[in-house]
């Protein structure tokens, strides 16, 4: 169970997310969404651990370190390093081997499956630079599989995406959803939400729903979303309870 009790983020002091409380429960599958600038990178950066809390706590109970898996957005993620599609795939498993641990046949032979799994099979020794940015999601799905973390956290993963590699990596979601993991992804396509994921949590900066996607996806909901969204105000002060 990951729980987030009472917990604002900031940059610079402003508020990003703010007085969040809630859970997100062992093997549940949770779609968060709400406008641009609402703070979900932000809030899947401090589940991952790559952000500290201003005040408040996420409680990441049992889970170690390497038990959390997760995907930027593809936009931050550098691709000018020259790195074949297998070592890609292969580094999923360095929290696994360590820095100077090399890989053995089992950690090759679960690349290669991985890569088969995500309709890759033959793009070994291809160039992450020279992959499509539909191509290059398949091959992080992938190095996920390999990483085989409790809890995956993907941010924006079809974004720019076309509609088969959605599919097929959707599919992929829920099969790790089936195996028990905990997945959640930072989302904009509500049809997809409302088709994939059971769990839904809407935020602008604070929380507006989070439980049963049918509950949380209202028109009364994603109305107050809007209505938030436009009264953004980047210099917002550092506390500020959340309005109900
Ligand atoms: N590194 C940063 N430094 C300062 N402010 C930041 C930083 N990253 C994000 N912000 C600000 O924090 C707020 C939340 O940003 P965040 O990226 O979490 O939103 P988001 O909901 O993921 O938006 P989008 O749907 O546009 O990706 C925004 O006002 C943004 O400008």
């Amino acid at each position: 169970m990951i729980r987030l009790d009472n917990l604002t983020l900031t940059y610079d002091r402003h508020p990003a997310v703010h007085h969040l409380t809630g859970e997100f429960r062992d093997g549940s599958l949770t779609a968060i969404v709400g406008p641009n600038g609402a703070g979900k990178s932000t809030l899947l950066k401090a589940i991952a651990g790559l952000l500290p809390p201003s005040s408040g706590k996420v409680d990441r109970r049992g889970l170690r370190k390497g038990d959390i898996a997760y995907l930027p957005q593809q936009a931050e993620i550098d691709r000018s390093f020259p790195l074949s599609v297998f070592d890609m795939v292969l580094m999923g498993r360095w929290k696994r081997l360590g820095v100077f641990g090399g890989a053995g046949q089992a950690d090759r032979h679960a690349a290669l499956h991985a890569l088969e799994a995500v309709g890759l099979a033959g793009f070994e020794r291809r160039m992450i630079d020279q992959l499509s940015a539909g191509q290059m999601q398949r091959v992080l799905f992938a190095r996920l599989m390999v990483q085989d973390a409790r809890v995956i956290l993907l941010d924006e993963p079809f974004n720019a995406i076309d509609a088969r590699t959605t599919a097929d990596l959707l599919d992929l979601v829920t099969r790790w959803h089936g195996e028990a993991r905990t997945v959640i992804a930072v989302l904009h396509d509500f049809d997809q939400v409302r088709q994939c994921f059971p769990q839904t949590l809407l935020m602008a900066r604070e929380c507006l729903g989070w439980g049963a996607t049918e509950a949380v996806l209202t028109a009364a909901n994603l109305a107050k979303a809007r209505s938030r969204s436009e009264a953004w105000d980047e210099t917002a002060p550092h506390c500020h309870q959340a309005v109900a």
